[in-house]
């Protein structure tokens, strides 16, 4: 059993708290990306698990047994570094061996071990090289390898592909799913890099200021944020936010307004702040969006920035005179401006006056005061849920 839970587990160092009342379980088999902004205490986090920090309130138990007073050789888990330091008057053999060597297992053993684990990271018939003969990914696998003789319960991995290249980076990433299969571990890995957190984890824990604001599967987080936070920092480029007000009948921001029953809100009430969140995809031009079941009233805007990103172009929307000459100012946060993503055959220009509309069901309100999430996805004008299709007893 390989299951990995911290209860409450606290990390002061002097005045600072960089892990707050952390609680999370990682399931026998699972992978769990810790991701957040630098200092969030993702790290600190990790290594608590692996024994390298003691916390400063809270207990760490892997499978059934509280190992919070344990050392780290005794946990049964194996850390993979973003600085793999590779002993370089070695070969690979003798680098992926060393620990097994260590701890006096018999030659034989030894061998298995290391063509078992050099064949799993693809480094066979490379195993009388020496590191600096290698590339960095090859040199990554190595360290890899290293992690895996050892047979670990649970694998920690901090930033492992954040040196490598970017292509490098992606062909990394599918090896270290492949891996995952293979081996059936645990996992809990730390990264910078979204498109690691979301293609490769079970569950992302998005932290903040040493906090666990979620943890849920990679498109729940994407789709459900729990709070402001999490909305803002899952996905790029960031969904818009833009602040309004409650009223008996609608949320009324700077610019337009949306139609909605408030008492749908049961933590907020008429006259209450409420921040509309709306990802750069939902926004759509109007002559585009016949297929959209359900969508706001027009907001005019006129075009200002656009970039071509390849795969689509981002348009940054102004939505009044007042935003005029602040295009400095960040998109997601500022009440005048949206940002909106369109297919690269779409027929715009920049300085282009036009009219969008928001896709009701892809709409989130949080409370402006707390940061929690309300409600992801109008139910439309009509009463039904997002995402049906209306019937002949709507019409
Ligand atoms: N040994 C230490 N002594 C004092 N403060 C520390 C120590 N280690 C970490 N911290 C602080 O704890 C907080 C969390 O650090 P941590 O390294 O866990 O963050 P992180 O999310 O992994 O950041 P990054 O993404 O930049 O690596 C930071 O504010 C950091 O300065």
């Amino acid at each position: 059993m390989a299951r990995v839970r911290l209860e409450n587990v606290t990390k002061r160092y002097g005045e600072e708290t960089a892990v707050e009342d952390v609680s999370l379980e990682v399931e026998d088999g699972e992978f769990v990306t810790f991701v957040g902004p630098s200092g969030c205490g993702k790290s600190t986090t990790m290594e608590t698990v692996a024994g390298l920090t003691q916390p400063t309130e809270g207990r760490i138990y892997i499978g059934d047994d509280d190992v919070t007073d344990l050392a780290p050789k005794d946990r049964g888990v194996a850390m993979v570094f973003q600085n793999i330091a590779l002993f370089p008057h070695m070969d690979v053999y003798e680098n992926i061996s060393f620990g097994l060597r260590l701890r006096k297992y018999d030659d034989e053993e030894v061998r298995r071990r290391v063509e078992e684990a050099a064949d799993i990271v693809q480094l066979e018939g490379m195993l009388d090289r020496m590191p600096s003969e290698m590339s960095g990914g090859q040199q990554q696998r190595v360290g890899i390898a290293r992690a895996i003789v050892r047979n670990p319960d649970v694998f920690l991995m901090d930033e492992p592909l954040a040196n490598l290249d970017a292509k490098l980076r992606v062909h990394m990433r599918t090896e270290l799913q492949r891996l995952h299969r293979e081996l059936d571990a645990t996992v809990i890995y730390v990264t910078h890099d979204q498109a690691e957190a979301m293609t490769m984890s079970n569950r992302i824990a998005v932290l903040n200021d040493g906090r666990l604001q979620q943890i849920a599967a990679p498109l729940t987080c994407y789709n459900e944020p729990t709070n402001l936070f999490v909305a803002g920092f899952i996905g790029s480029p960031s969904m818009n936010f833009v602040e309004g007000t409650l009223l008996e009948d609608g949320l009324e921001t700077n610019n337009f307004t949306v139609d909605l029953d408030p008492s749908q809100l049961s933590e907020v009430g008429v006259g209450d702040a409420v921040t509309l969140g709306v990802r750069p995809e939902d926004v759509h031009l109007t002559r585009y969006a016949d297929s959209l079941t359900d969508s706001t009233d027009r907001i005019g805007a006129r075009t200002d920035v656009l970039e071509p990103m390849g795969d689509e172009v981002f348009v940054y929307l102004l939505l009044s005179e007042a935003a005029a000459g602040s295009m400095e100012q960040d998109p997601a946060t500022s009440p005048n401006q949206l940002l909106m993503s369109v297919t690269p055959d779409t027929e715009i220009e920049a300085g282009e006056d036009v009219d969008v509309v928001l896709d009701r069901s892809k709409i989130h309100l949080f409370d402006t005061a707390t940061g929690d999430a309300l409600l992801h996805g109008l139910t439309d004008r009509s009463g039904r849920e997002p995402g049906t299709t209306p019937t002949e007893a709507d019409s």
